[in-house]
């Protein structure tokens, strides 16, 4: 158990931010597929991104992704095609983590894959096969891009390429479209058509690559920004013309009085002394998870009342993300609650409501993290207002092991309470 405390007052510094993973992730996987391979500079020090690294290099018989979503989704693909024959598994929530869109897709360009344990789920066992029974595929886009996006990055090394029609609500768009901006990266063209995506076959061309840092990390930044009194932040690494879709959170937290400028190789975050919080926030996640759980502790601990919609892929991710929200917020007297469908306006979409002001009453809360890093660190920022306990603190290494010295660079300390 850690205790985050912070003296008070205006929140100055400067972070060398972690870098992406999913940039990392992919640039992994073209390379693996690139004759001669490539340099990658700033490479992402997440445990996710050192996994698929570390996989990606072994010859074991049985490959485990741990908790890491893009390296288990990313890997099925890769490794249908690389001779071989392996079980790849991961941690028990991996285990709980659908995957069968991705294998019937497979199978269909005739991929050798069987179930290891239950249908539908990892881990599972992957032959090696030449993946040109067909050059078409339908597939949900309904449930992860990350399948999507690894049949992408193979799409271009298959004899006849791939024709893939995305069918039903596409979610994380912004993951899709940052996986094409990669593959052109490296001389690999595609075509829209309507919903259907189009790569011919081409050899991707070998060429050094930088990863841009984490919008997603900076997400927590913008919330520090928002909760403080007056704040002054310089984030190196991050770029205007992002591959990222959480870019938009720059936009989201102009809503609480934060500025972004882009400079010097990053960015300034401002806030102004005597800035009123708004007292309602409205957003659709469904391009931009990952950034749900932090404006939900933002919105709490400024007692601005939420409205969230686009909230239907939180349920698989790390841990059942809103489960997760609802009870630690809970803790602090916030209440988060599922909205009645006539109030959604749009047929198919689940609206979420947040109400209250977090409440320190009671003293430190001790907030469990459910082996999700976003719980640690959405929550963290909280430690502005009060000193709060985080459960589980290493969590955060899934995408940024630095997360803790960063913060303590503002000022923030970070104390490991004993025997909890
Ligand atoms: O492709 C990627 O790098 C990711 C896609 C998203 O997942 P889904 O497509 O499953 O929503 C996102 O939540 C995840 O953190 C990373
Ligand atoms: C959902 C996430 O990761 P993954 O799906 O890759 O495990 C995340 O980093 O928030």
């Amino acid at each position: 158990m850690l205790e985050l405390s912070h003296p008070g007052g205006p929140l100055r510094g400067r972070i060398a931010l972690t870098g992406s993973k999913s940039i990392a992730n992919r640039a992994l996987i073209i390379r693996a597929l690139t004759p001669g391979g490539f340099p990658i500079h700033r490479m992402a020090r997440a445990d996710d991104t050192v996994r698929l690294e570390t996989l990606l290099a072994s010859s074991d018989e049985v490959l485990d992704a741990g908790p890491a979503g893009t390296t288990f989704r990313f890997l099925t693909g890769f490794l249908s095609r690389r001779p071989g024959y392996q079980l790849l598994t991961g941690s028990q929530r991996m285990k709980e983590r659908p995957i069968g869109i991705l294998v019937d897709a497979l199978r269909q360009l005739g991929a050798d894959i069987t179930y290891a344990e239950k249908e539908g789920y990892p881990p599972l066992r992957i032959g090696y096969a030449a993946l040109d029974a067909t050059a078409e595929l339908r597939i949900a886009a309904n449930t992860s891009s990350q399948y999507i996006s690894s049949l992408l990055m193979l799409a271009p090394t298959l004899p006849q390429g791939l024709r893939i029609t995305l069918e039903g609500e596409i979610v994380s768009l912004p993951y899709i479209n940052m996986t094409l901006a990669q593959m052109a990266y490296f001389g690999v063209e595609h075509r829209w058509e309507e919903q259907t995506i189009v790569v011919p076959p081409q050899a991707y061309q070998a060429k050094p690559f930088t990863v841009e840092a984490d919008w997603s990390a900076a997400s927590y930044y913008y919330s520090l920004a928002a909760l403080a009194p007056e704040a002054d932040l310089h984030i190196e690494g991050l770029f205007v013309n992002s591959l990222q879709g959480d870019a938009v959170v720059a936009k989201l937290y102009e809503r609480f009085g934060v500025t972004t400028d882009y400079r010097e190789g990053g960015i300034h975050l401002r806030k102004a002394p005597g800035q009123a919080a708004p007292p309602f926030f409205e957003h659709d996640f469904v391009e931009c998870p990952d950034i749900a759980q932090t404006l939900m502790a933002t919105c709490a601990g400024l007692g601005t009342q939420g409205l969230y919609t686009g909230l239907q892929t939180l349920f698989i991710k790390e841990t059942d993300r809103v489960a997760a929200m609802k009870a630690e917020l809970g803790k602090l007297g916030v209440s988060l609650y599922k909205l009645p469908a006539r109030m959604a306006g749009k047929s198919g979409t689940t609206y979420f409501g947040q109400d209250g002001k977090a409440d320190f009453s009671a003293g430190a809360p001790a907030f469990a993290t459910y082996h999700d890093h976003r719980m640690a660190m959405a929550m963290a920022p909280l430690a502005l207002l009060h000193p709060v306990r985080i459960e589980d603190p290493e969590v955060v290494g899934k995408s940024y092991p630095d997360f803790y010295a960063d913060f303590q660079t503002l000022g923030f300390r970070a104390e490991e309470i004993m025997g909890e």
